[in-house]
């Protein structure tokens, strides 16, 4: 029976524990938190569960446009609830994966993973375990999957306190909304709790290093989400980056290269993570970590390392939880030797849950406006779907991209209230090489919002004819 060690048991590791016990791997988990990993804990499950409390404050607000007074209720935020609803949820979801993969037979293991080989060069390999009630266990594995995930990065001179100055995973123990909010970082953390914090009524500034938020998603979307900021109040530093907080009783002054400051009651640093390779004992097995610390794998997870696979945030291929837990499934089944296809990026579907939504699939406009892929292209804005008018949504669009002589679709955008749920249909296409004629002649719901995706089909399929 193939032994194998996971290291961490976030989307990446507990996904591929379960395919591992399908296969009759006997697996072993480490995990030093919970399951679930930071992805259930701290970041992912935990700021969705945030952001839809400031969903529901949003559609308290526009109710108003659609003839329900809500002027005389008062829409208070009850942030110890919110917190409440967010922990709560973590902790249960945790349970619920710890339950299903010891169903499958997987021993799960709280503590702290790392390296211990003699020498490097071996078949097998050895773990050390530092349990969570103190013990030291070693075992032997055929296999070692990596998936240790990653970590707040943190800014020497701007380091969180829980107090006034906050990373991401702490900012939940606040005890009341902030009075004025600094985010710094734009990157899709970023957005997405200054949408939330906006969308709750709080003054947000937000410091952006490059010259808009969002920088590596689609420009379009960006500025819809610029101008929803900015007709909230929202002030946006552009080409501006955090050298030092310094914080007193009143709140913080962040400190900008080039001298200018930011005062705000208080911060939230959102400028990305630092994967967790440093203390693994990659040394002992003979793996040099790549550029920034990430472990450096090919499409089929596989290390430098015969029989060490590394999965999810530590490798820093895309670091959503989704391609996380298709790293770790994939590492799994060419170790045990099923046929595996190597993961495609170029299919993944991705969201930022700002109000509105922005939903991307495929091959980005960027790549196309750089002539990287040829490509016919359509943008429908939302305020032409019948629909859309109905519930009062004036921006967002539909965008679609397909190859210019067959149709075949290989990507779009969707900004939207419920972009997450939209885009779909486009992910199904670009998966399956469906072509904007299989779109267009789809039916959709009248009136829908989808209809705007059949509808850029269509569009599309029009310009083919005069091919
Ligand atoms: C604020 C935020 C929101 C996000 N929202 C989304 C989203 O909506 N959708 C999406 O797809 N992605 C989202 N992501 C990204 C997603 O959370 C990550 O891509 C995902 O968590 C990666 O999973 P992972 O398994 O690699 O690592 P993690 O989830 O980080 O899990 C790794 C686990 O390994 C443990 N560990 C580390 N070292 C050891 C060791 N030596 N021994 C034992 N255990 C160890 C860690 O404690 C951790 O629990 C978000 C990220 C952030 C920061
Ligand atoms: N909805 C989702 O799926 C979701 C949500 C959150 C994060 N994620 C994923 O997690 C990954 C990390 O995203 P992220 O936003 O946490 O990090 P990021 O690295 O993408 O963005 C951080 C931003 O902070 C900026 N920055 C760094 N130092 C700064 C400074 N001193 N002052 C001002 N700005 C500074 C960087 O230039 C960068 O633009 C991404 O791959 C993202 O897709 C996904």
């Amino acid at each position: 029976m193939t032994r194998i060690v996971i290291m961490g048991g976030g989307p990446a590791g507990y996904e591929a524990a379960l395919v591992a016990a399908q296969h009759g791997a006997e697996v072993t988990v480490v995990e030093r938190d919970g399951l679930g990993g930071a992805c259930v804990l701290y970041d992912c499950v935990p700021s969705k569960t945030f952001i839809a409390s400031a969903g529901a404050r949003v559609a308290f607000r526009d109710a108003d446009e659609l003839g329900i007074g809500t002027n005389d209720v008062d829409s208070t935020v009850h942030l110890p609830v919110v917190r409440g609803r967010v922990r709560g949820l973590a902790l249960a979801q945790s349970a619920d994966i710890r339950n299903r993969v010891q169903r499958e037979g997987v021993r799960v293991v709280g503590g702290t993973a790392r390296f211990c080989d003699d020498r490097t060069g071996m078949a097998a390999h050895r773990i050390a375990i530092e349990t969570n009630t103190g013990e030291t266990e070693v075992v032997e594995a055929d296999v070692v999957l990596i998936a240790t995930g990653a970590t707040p990065r943190v800014i020497p001179g701007a380091e969180p306190d829980g107090v006034r100055v906050f990373d991401w995973r702490q900012i939940y123990d606040l005890s009341e909304l902030p009075e004025h909010l600094v985010v710094v970082g734009s990157g899709v953390t970023g957005a997405e709790f200054a949408s939330a914090f906006i969308e709750m009524g709080v003054k947000v500034t937000v410091i952006s290093s490059r010259d808009r938020v969002l920088p590596h998603e689609d420009a379009d979307a960006a500025a819809v989400l610029e101008d929803v900021f900015s007709e909230r109040g929202t002030t946006l530093v552009k080409h501006a980056r955090a050298e030092k907080i310094e914080r007193d009783a009143d709140g913080v002054t962040v400190h900008l290269r080039g001298g200018e400051t930011v005062r705000a009651s208080h911060a939230l640093m959102t400028v990305g993570s630092v994967p967790n390779t440093t203390d693994i004992g990659l040394d002992k097995i003979g793996i040099e970590p790549g550029p920034g610390g990430f472990i450096t794998v090919d499409r089929v997870s596989r290390t430098s390392v015969s029989g060490v696979y590394a999965a999810g945030d530590c490798t820093g291929v895309l670091m959503l939880a989704s391609v996380a837990a298709m790293q770790g499934r994939i590492a799994m089944w060419h170790a045990l030797g099923e046929g595996v296809a190597p993961i495609k990026l170029k299919t993944v579907a991705a969201n930022v849950f700002t109000h509105p939504e922005i939903a991307t699939v495929g091959i980005s406009q960027q790549a196309i406006d750089a002539g990287e892929v040829p490509a016919r292209t359509i943008t429908l804005p939302l305020a032409t779907n019948a629909r859309a008018k109905m519930s009062g949504l004036r921006r967002g669009f539909v965008k679609l991209f397909c190859r210019p002589a067959t149709g075949v679709v290989i990507g779009g955008v969707i900004v939207a209230p419920s972009a997450s749920e939209l885009v779909l249909p486009i992910a199904l296409a670009v998966q399956n090489q469906l072509t904007v004629d299989d779109l267009a002649l789809t039916f959709s719901v009248y009136p829908s919002l989808s209809g705007s995706i059949t509808e850029a089909g269509r569009q599309l399929m029009r310009h083919d004819d005069l091919d």
